[in-house]
């Protein structure tokens, strides 16, 4: 397991990470989501080792990582890390050595992804003459051939298609279920939902909010969509509904709790014409908005 604790990084008078303390459990895949700025790349790098914290500490299973742990992790950092004038294959089983591998291993592993990833006739072109998005899935091979012991990827899914993006997170998920704790960050706030078993938010270098997306939705107010087949303005007298918006036969509606929701819906039943009355879940964006606002 890998544990986040107290990680400040300050930069002259700019905190960038704030006493970010959080945990990615084996075989859990954790979201890291923040606006721009918000620190997710220097917590990232602070965890890998490539940049000292100004305070607090990276755990792996329970103590310290050291250096030699880390070299197991594979990364993905922000600035990319293959060469572009160098031809994908050879860079890639080069890369895999330096994590300790074989090179005979590494070159079978390599192709394999790269076959699998739709690149199969690109092994010999440099990194520069690929695509974007195939740039990125060989960037995404990179960090994972090494048989890494932990995944700390910054936004891996940047760039590419729908087709990437699944076999991408197929990809992820392998090395989830073999116990590998991965942690990405992303701006792609239904992918990060979709993915993830836990989400942690940054805010301006603080850890602002964490859990489980139903954990995450759970705090969020209590919401109800009524639709009806005539005027729903009757709702902004009902005591203890709050009307978020109102147009004509739809009103969003907070109650204040769950049993003023009933009986809204039994007065709107009197009234007749009901067409929809269902509890509105927040999407991972609007929690987003609400914790950074
Ligand atoms: N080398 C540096 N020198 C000075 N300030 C820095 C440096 N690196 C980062 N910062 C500042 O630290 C803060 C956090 O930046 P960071 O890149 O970690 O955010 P981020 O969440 O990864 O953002 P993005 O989503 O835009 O990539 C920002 O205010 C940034 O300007």
């Amino acid at each position: 397991m890998l544990e986040l604790h107290n990680l400040t990084r300050r930069y002259g008078d700019v905190l960038a990470a704030d006493d970010v303390t959080f945990e990615v459990p084996s075989g859990r895949m954790v979201g890291f989501v923040g606006g721009n700025g918000a620190g997710k790349t220097t917590t990232m790098r602070m965890v890998m080792g490539v940049l000292a914290p100004t305070s607090g500490e990276v755990h792996w299973d329970g103590t310290p990582a050291t250096r030699a742990v880390r070299a197991r992790f594979g990364y993905m950092p922000e600035e990319r890390g293959l060469y572009p004038k160098q031809p994908v294959l050879g860079q890639l089983v080069y890369l895999a050595q330096l994590h300790g591998m074989q090179a005979q291993p590494a070159r079978r592993r390599a192709v394999e992804l790269l076959d699998r990833f739709g690149l199969a006739d690109r092994v010999d072109d440099k990194v520069e003459e690929l695509s974007l998005g195939n740039q990125q899935r060989a960037q995404i091979i990179a960090a994972v051939l090494g048989d890494p012991v932990a995944l700390i990827l910054d936004e891996p899914f940047s760039g590419l298609d729908p087709t990437a993006v699944d076999q991408m997170s197929e990809l992820l998920r392998e090395h989830t279920s073999q116990g590998v704790p991965v942690l990405f960050s992303s701006h792609q706030l239904d992918l990060v939902d979709r993915l993830c078993d836990s989400i942690v938010v940054l805010h301006q270098g603080r850890v602002v909010a964490e859990g489980t997306s139903e954990a995450l939705r759970a705090d969020a107010p209590l919401r109800y969509r009524l639709t009806t087949t005539g005027d729903t303005g009757w709702v902004r007298g009902v005591a203890g509904v709050t009307v978020i918006d109102l147009e004509g036969p739809s009103v969003l509606v907070e109650p204040q709790d769950e049993q003023v929701a009933q009986r809204l819906l039994t007065d709107a039943v009197a009234r007749g014409g009901v067409r929809e009355f269902s509890r509105i879940r927040p999407t991972l964006s609007e929690i987003y908005r609400e914790v950074a606002a």
